[in-house]
């Protein structure tokens, strides 16, 4: 049983859902003539930071389609709001977040190595999911799915020192071999570069109207096998994160979750729409006797070593405490 559970509150900021890939799973994409589809502004982004910084959050999550530059449509709406590429409308964001007290995590899918440089000084965090190492059904049409392009990344980011999260999604046609190549392949990561804060082990959730519509979710008993054996590959200083809008986790803590991820008071969760964030005190009641801490999109080892930028060292002094958890509101 872990000593302590960790969560930390953060606005949901879905920037753009134009992608270029079309994985099996996913309702968060929309295709360009969509009338859903849409690309975020600042009028838009401003009072959804005001309202998460009132509301106690300490986190701007980012999040993306992938290289929706790909895509006309949504090149030239990018440039009529003045931005000649995504990674200058997010270094935008980011200060845009930094100014109103929050600290961003973006994951925007796959950047190069300049996109990663030109982002690491503006975000205490970033993200990436692995999802898996297996060659699956469900990523045939998503180039950016290839396991050694997420590979790849990951181990960018490690070499820039870029506090990291990443996971795998189980039950989107993998079999328990291929969980455990993608623990070990993280596990690896980790151990040559020494940022992977967290590992997200995330149950896929069946979306109406996508083609894993029919696909069984996993079973909770799949899901207590993969927690157990990511805690008993991955290295011990790398959290274990479950989602508790998606699954009960009392169970999951049991075998080796410590941490609850993202939760927000003031938005949803774009990528599971339909499955509604607990409050603190639900929280407290799913942990049980275990005390519950919230922490900061960075983990407390990340602030000691120094892993931020001097952008952020104001904003990191504001809300840590000693330990390097959130400081507690007078
Ligand atoms: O609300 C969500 N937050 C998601 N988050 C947010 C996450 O829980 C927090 O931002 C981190 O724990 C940092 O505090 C992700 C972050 C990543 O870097 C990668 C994947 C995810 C996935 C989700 C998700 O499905 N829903
Ligand atoms: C941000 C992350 O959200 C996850 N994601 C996308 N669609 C779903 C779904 N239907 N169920 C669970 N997780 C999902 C993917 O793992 C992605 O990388
Ligand atoms: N599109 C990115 C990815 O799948 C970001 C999160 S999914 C909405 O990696
Ligand atoms: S999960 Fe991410 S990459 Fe896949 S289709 Fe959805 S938005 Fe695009």
């Amino acid at each position: 049983m872990p000593e302590f559970v960790t969560f930390s509150r953060n606005v949901f900021i879905p920037v753009t859902n134009i992608c270029r890939n079309r994985c099996g799973y996913c309702t968060f994409r929309r295709d360009p003539e969509h009338p859903e589809a849409r690309l975020m502004s600042v009028e838009e982004i401003i009072p959804i930071l005001k309202n998460g910084k009132e509301a106690g959050c300490t986190e701007a999550l980012f999040v993306f389609g992938e290289y929706a530059e790909e895509v006309p449509e949504y090149k030239k709406e990018l440039k009529e709001m003045g931005y000649d590429s995504t990674i200058e409308y997010v270094t935008e964001l980011c200060e845009l977040a930094i100014e109103r007290g929050l600290l961003p995590h973006t994951n925007a899918g796959i950047l190069s190595r300049h996109e990663l440089e030109m982002l690491k000084p503006l975000n205490i965090s970033m993200g990436l999911m692995l999802e898996t190492t297996a060659e699956l059904k469900a990523h045939s049409e998503s180039p950016g799915k290839a396991p050694s392009k997420r590979i790849e990344m990951i181990r960018t980011a490690g070499e820039l020192q870029i506090p990291f999260t990443t996971g795998i999604l189980v039950g989107i046609g993998e079999r328990e071999e291929d969980r455990k190549n993608s623990l070990e392949a993280i596990a690896d990561i980790h151990r040559e570069f020494g940022h992977i804060q967290e590992v997200i082990i995330q149950n896929f959730m069946p979306k109406p109207d996508t083609p894993m519509a029919d696909q069984a979710p996993p079973k909770k008993e799949e899901m207590v096998q993969a927690v157990s054996l990511a805690r008993e590959i991955l290295p011990d200083d790398v959290t274990v994160q479950v989602a508790p809008n998606l699954i009960e986790p009392r169970i999951l803590i049991e075998n080796g979750a410590s941490d609850l991820g993202g939760i927000s008071p003031t938005t949803i969760d774009w990528i599971n729409p339909e499955a509604e964030w607990p409050g603190v005190v639900e929280l407290q009641e799913m942990t049980g006797e275990i005390p519950l801490i919230e922490r900061l999109p960075i983990y407390p080892q990340y602030i000691k070593k120094g892993w931020y930028s001097d952008k952020l060292s104001s904003l990191i002094t504001e809300l840590t405490d000693k330990n390097g958890f959130k400081r507690k509101q007078q």
